[in-house]
């Protein structure tokens, strides 16, 4: 398939409420949007990067710059691609995965578009609808999180996130647990907010009976989390460390993690998604799919995703009126605590061309 041209949107969209984890507080998010045009069809694709570079070292304005200066030049200069060849031929360029997602995602939804080809399809995903979690960050006060909690659970997810911090964690998870019964599926997200030398704090979330605890130590202490391991109860489960296949095969093999969050966006697009999935499901590693307050271009992917048989646990799936108001496509409505798989061909959306202007601050189009 030939790439005749690609446009980057950059978006504005505003939360419908604070966000806040370890790492700062999320109002709006500035999100980058790829249309990848090919005579035989367009694709779409969401990077997961955030306006500044405190979840990974990319940033909305540096995923722009690799995309106009190297990746998308080097697309349009190949001819005729199909999108498994993205990531071979993006190669040469070291890191940016957030960027390279997106765009090997946009390359993906045309090449699927023109065969009339589901993405579900396409991974070998097996359910027609998911299981889905929430995200709930950290919170002003006790009583504002257990409100916020009870209600999500009023709204059916089935499985409940806690962001935690130093200062913010076992006493929330504890309020959390002794006012909702034993049988609500809970977990906490660290975002490497600790170090081994809050081991005994950590431990101190043990009684709780958490599904996991996310990403407590930094990004590159893979070792560091094995040591952890060997100190707490609940099962640690990787997010920020796990970057590709190989890094969630060394991660398993040294005892880092027990559990892996699979998000398409940091591991370089769907494709690795995949195979790392594949890596896990062949350890016998449950995975489960993250978010990053997409919108429902990516979140439609996403869902697709967490639709394989060894997405075990309940993602960040959530609805898109956990985040937004208005989507820029059909809103992500949760159902019984499920979404349902995106049936059409690719994503299984397209952004509504109103809704996508409204929330537009720039267009720029990247020609061969
Ligand atoms: O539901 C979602 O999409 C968000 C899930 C979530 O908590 N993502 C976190 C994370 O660190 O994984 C996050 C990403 C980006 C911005 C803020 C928070």
């Amino acid at each position: 398939m030939k790439i005749s041209g690609v446009e980057l949107l950059r978006l504005r969209m505003p939360l419908v409420s604070p966000f806040r984890t370890s790492f700062g507080t999320q109002e709006a998010r500035e999100i980058l949007v790829l249309r990848v045009i090919t005579p035989t069809a367009e694709g779409w694709g969401e990077c997961g990067a955030l306006l500044d570079p405190v979840y990974s070292s990319e940033y909305v304005n540096g995923v722009a710059d690799v995309l106009r200066t190297y990746l998308v030049p080097t697309l349009l200069r190949a001819g005729d691609i199909s999108a498994h060849q993205v990531a071979p031929l993006l190669a040469k360029f070291k890191g940016h995965r957030m960027a390279k997602a997106a765009l090997e995602t946009a390359v993906l939804d045309a090449e699927l578009r023109a065969h009339d080809m589901p993405l579900s399809v396409a991974l070998g995903s097996t359910k027609d609808s998911v299981d889905c979690g929430v995200s709930v960050g950290i919170m002003d006060s006790v009583p504002q999180l257990l409100d916020a909690v009870a209600g999500y659970l009023d709204e059916g997810y089935v499985r409940i996130k806690l962001k935690i911090e130093p200062g913010w964690d076992v006493e929330p998870v504890r309020a959390v647990r002794e006012r909702f019964d034993d049988d609500v599926l809970l977990q906490v997200d660290a975002n490497t907010a600790y170090t081994l030398a809050d081991t005994q704090r950590l431990a101190q979330l043990d009684p709780f009976n958490l599904l996991l605890i996310e990403q407590p130590l930094d990004e590159e202490d893979v070792l560091g989390h094995a040591e952890l391991a060997r100190h707490i109860r609940t099962p640690i489960c990787l997010d920020e460390s796990i970057v590709s296949a190989q890094s969630a095969a060394a991660a398993i093999k040294v005892g880092a993690c027990r559990i892996v969050n699979i998000k398409p966006s940091r591991v370089g697009g769907y494709l690795e998604a995949r195979r790392i999935h594949d890596v896990c499901e062949a350890n016998g590693v449950p995975v489960w799919c993250g978010g990053m307050l997409e919108t429902g271009i990516g979140r439609a992917a996403n869902v697709a995703l967490a639709a394989l048989p060894g997405f075990t646990l309940p993602g960040d799936t959530s609805g898109s009126s956990r985040y937004y108001r208005t989507d820029i496509t059909e809103p992500f409505v949760l159902v019984n605590g499920q979404l349902p798989v995106p049936a059409g061909p690719g994503i299984g959306v397209t952004p509504i061309p109103e809704r996508l202007a409204e929330v537009t601050t720039a267009r720029e189009f990247v020609r061969a």
